[in-house]
C-alpha cells in the first residue's frame, strides 16, 4: 500500500503549524504522550489532568528513565506560595518512578491540584520548553499540569511520536482566529418576536463560533455588538451562580431595541477554563474561595480568554466600527486590540440575586467590571 508522510508531504493538506498544535492537543485529550522541541532539546510530555496512575507511572519509567519533573503554572505556584521568587513562568519539581519508590501518582496529582496538599517540594523556574507543556494543558482546557521528562537529544524513534515546537504553540491562538471561515447560515425566529439570523464561523481544526445578527442592523452607523461567552451553566440551564443566562437574554433585547446588531457567541465556557474546570472551580469557591482566586488555584489566570476570533469575525462580517454592549473592560481592550473600532459602550447589568451576589461583587472589586452598584443593590 502506498503510505504518506502527511506533516512531511510538500502537498498542502493545511498550516502545518496548526496541524502540529492541533495533534498534540488530540495527544493531550487521549491521555498519551507527544514531544515537545525547544531551545533546550527534546522534552517528552504527558498532561496530568484525565492520566490515571498507571499511565503516569509508565511515561516515568517508559519515557523518561524513572526520572521526571512535574510542572506546574506560575499562577498556581504563586498563589500555593510554592517558590521564593513570584512571576508567571511556570515552575517544576523532580518526580521520580514510583517502582523506586517515589512519590504515588495521587501524591503528585495532589501538589498540582488541591487546594491545601500536604508537604509540598521546593519548584523551580522550569523553562520555555516545560512551560510550554503548561500552555498546552490549557489550551486543551485541562488543568495546567504536566509530567515532562529531562530534555533529551532527538532520535529517529522519536518522529513515532506526534511533535510540537514550542514556537508553534505560542502562536497558535491568534494564527487560528485568522482561519475562521463562515459556513452556514439561516433565519432563525426567537423568544419575544426577535428577528435574526445565525451566521455559523469554522476554524481550521473545526472550532465553531457562532455570529446571531438580530434585526436589520443600520450599516452607516457604528453596529451594535454584544461579545458573549458560552455558559452551558447559565445560557442553557438558567443557572443562578453566575449573570450570563440573563445578559444574553438582556443583550439580545437590547440589540433590537437598538434597532438590530450583532451577538457573537464564543466557544469559551468558564472565561476560557472549560465547563470540567469551571466546575472544580464552583467546588473551591463552595470551600470559601472567590471567583478569582478559584480559577488561580487550579492553575488558570483569572481570565484565559482572548478576542481574535471575535474581532476577525466582525471584520469578516464588514463591520470595523461597533458599539460594544459589556461591563467588563478586558472586551473593550481585547477587541481594541483586535483591529475593532469602539465607539461607544452600553452597560449589560442584571439584578443580583442571593446565588451570584458575591459572583458580581468579585467582578467589580477584583476584575474591574463597570457594575455601578445599582445591578448590586438590586436583589430579585
Ligand atoms: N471560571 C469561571 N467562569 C465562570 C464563572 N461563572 C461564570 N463563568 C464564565 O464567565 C463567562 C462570562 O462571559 P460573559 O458574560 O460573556 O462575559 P463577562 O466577562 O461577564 O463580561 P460582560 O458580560 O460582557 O460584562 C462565561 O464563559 C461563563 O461560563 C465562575 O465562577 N468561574
Amino acid at each position: 500500500m502506498l503510505q504518506k508522510n502527511i506533516a512531511s508531504s510538500s502537498l498542502s493538506f493545511g498550516d502545518p503549524i496548526l496541524t502540529a498544535v492541533h495533534r498534540a492537543l488530540g495527544e493531550i485529550q487521549g491521555n498519551r504522550p507527544f514531544a515537545l522541541t525547544g531551545e533546550d532539546g527534546v522534552r517528552f510530555v504527558l498532561a496530568l489532568d484525565g492520566s490515571d496512575d498507571h499511565q503516569m507511572a509508565a511515561f516515568v519509567d517508559g519515557f523518561c528513565g524513572g526520572e521526571a519533573d512535574l510542572v506546574i503554572s506560575g499562577v498556581r505556584a504563586r498563589m500555593m506560595k510554592l517558590t521564593p521568587e513570584s512571576d508567571d513562568g511556570a515552575v517544576l519539581t523532580p518526580v521520580t518512578s514510583i517502582s523506586a519508590g517515589g512519590p504515588d501518582m495521587a501524591r503528585v496529582m495532589e501538589i498540582a491540584t488541591a487546594l491545601k496538599p500536604d508537604a509540598v517540594p521546593s519548584f523551580t523556574p522550569a523553562g520555555r520548553t516545560a512551560g510550554t507543556a503548561v500552555d498546552l494543558a490549557k489550551l486543551a482546557q485541562r488543568i495546567p499540569a504536566c509530567l515532562v521528562s529531562r530534555p533529551v537529544e532527538p532520535t529517529d524513534d522519536d518522529e513515532t511520536l506526534i511533535t510540537v515546537r514550542t514556537e508553534d504553540v505560542e502562536v497558535f491562538r491568534a494564527r487560528l482566529a485568522a482561519t475562521l471561515k463562515p459556513v452556514s447560515e439561516a433565519r432563525v425566529p426567537i423568544a419575544d418576536g426577535i428577528a435574526s439570523r445565525f451566521v455559523i464561523f469554522r476554524n481550521a481544526i473545526g472550532g465553531i463560533a457562532t455570529a446571531v445578527i438580530v434585526g436589520e442592523p443600520d450599516a452607516t452607523a457604528p453596529l451594535p455588538v454584544r461579545v458573549h461567552s458560552s455558559c452551558a451553566t447559565g445560557d442553557i440551564f438558567g443557572s443562578r451562580r453566575c449573570d450570563c443566562g440573563e445578559q444574553l437574554q438582556l443583550g439580545l433585547h437590547r440589540l433590537e431595541e437598538l434597532g438590530g446588531g450583532c451577538l457573537i457567541y464564543l466557544d469559551q465556557e468558564g472565561r476560557g477554563l472549560g465547563l470540567a474546570n469551571k466546575m472544580h472551580a464552583y467546588t473551591l469557591q463552595d470551600q470559601g474561595l472567590d471567583t478569582v482566586d478559584a480559577n488561580m488555584v487550579l492553575g488558570f489566570h483569572d481570565d484565559e480568554r482572548d478576542y481574535h476570533a471575535a474581532g476577525f469575525m466582525l471584520k469578516r462580517l464588514g463591520w470595523e466600527r461597533i458599539t460594544l454592549l459589556t461591563n467588563n473592560p478586558t472586551k473593550l481592550t481585547g477587541l481594541a486590540a483586535a483591529g475593532i473600532e469602539i465607539s461607544d459602550r452600553l452597560p449589560v447589568v442584571t439584578k443580583a440575586n442571593a446565588d451570584n451576589r458575591r459572583y458580581l461583587e468579585t467582578k467589580a472589586r477584583r476584575a474591574g467590571h463597570l457594575l455601578g452598584t445599582a445591578g448590586l443593590l438590586e436583589t430579585v
